[in-house]
């Protein structure tokens, strides 16, 4: 095993809700620099919860969680939160300015980088989504899909060394799902993509981790995982009629 420090370490991580419900039972997951990861499951596996302490949205529990060798705690939260990108599901939910170019600039500002400095992550950002062009434009004039890269872009203009996406594909179509493929198969960060969209898992992802009620339960490459029918049959994982994992 490598020595240098983990691009993500969750050591034993368990977690109850305030109501108390308990959503983690001590969690252990490690992503080597550059790794692409899907991490799969069934409704209510935990996914959510796991993603929202890898930035200390969530935490208090048992358990730690370190990028990049720095643990996740409240006074690391500003570099912390700049090294992880979180991506939502629904770009809406980080698109709010007046253009795209003020959205891509918001982090980098906030960081009070220079402003030949936030303009050149602007456009760099811009450039790595395929929206180059597109700064001025309103996001809601855009497509979807395109929101959604734009939303990817605006996590790119922190650089940040970890990026975490949950459930990218939804609501794309055909098109929308090749061409946010292309984006982040060529971005040099370590991902955690959260699915239930197993062929892009497959296509994305070479490792998978499947995590059902709160504990890991499967961690290995996708094309092995996927072609066990059993374990997709006992996590309620499914693959579309007649994909077969062994033949992509
Ligand atoms: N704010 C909350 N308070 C109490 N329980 C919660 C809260 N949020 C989630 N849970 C519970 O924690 C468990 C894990 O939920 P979580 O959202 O992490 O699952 P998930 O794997 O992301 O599911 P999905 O695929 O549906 O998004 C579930 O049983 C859920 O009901």
């Amino acid at each position: 095993m490598s020595t240098a420090p983990a691009a993500l370490l969750v050591e034993d991580l368990a977690f109850a809700y305030p109501d108390g419900h308990q959503a983690l039972f001590g969690v252990d997951l490690r992503l080597d620099p550059g790794e692409r990861v899907a991490l799969l499951g069934p409704n209510g596996a935990g996914k959510t919860t796991l993603v929202l302490h890898l930035n200390g949205i969530l935490s208090g529990g048992r358990g730690r969680v370190d990028v990049g060798g720095l643990p996740v705690r409240k006074r690391n939260l500003p570099e912390v939160r700049r090294r992880v990108g979180i991506v939502f599901q629904d770009p809406d939910d980080q698109l709010f300015m007046p253009t795209v170019g003020e959205d891509v600039a918001f982090g980098p500002r906030n960081l009070g980088l220079p402003e030949p400095e936030v303009a050149a992550r602007v456009a760099a950002a811009l450039e790595q989504v395929g929206m180059a062009g597109s700064a001025d434009r309103p996001p809601h004039h855009l497509s979807f899909g395109q929101r959604r890269r734009v939303a990817v872009a605006t996590v790119l203009s922190m650089h940040p060394e970890v990026l975490v996406l949950d459930e990218p594909s939804s609501n794309l179509d055909p098109a929308g799902r090749r061409e946010l493929a292309e984006v982040l198969t060529g971005l040099p960060v370590t991902m955690l993509m959260v699915t239930h969209d197993l062929p892009y898992a497959l296509q994305l992802c070479p490792r998978s981790v499947v995590l059902d009620g709160g504990v890991v339960v499967a961690d290995g490459p996708t094309r092995d995982l996927l072609a066990d029918a059993d374990l997709l049959a006992a996590h309620r994982l499914e693959l579309p009629f007649g994909f077969d994992p062994t033949r992509v």
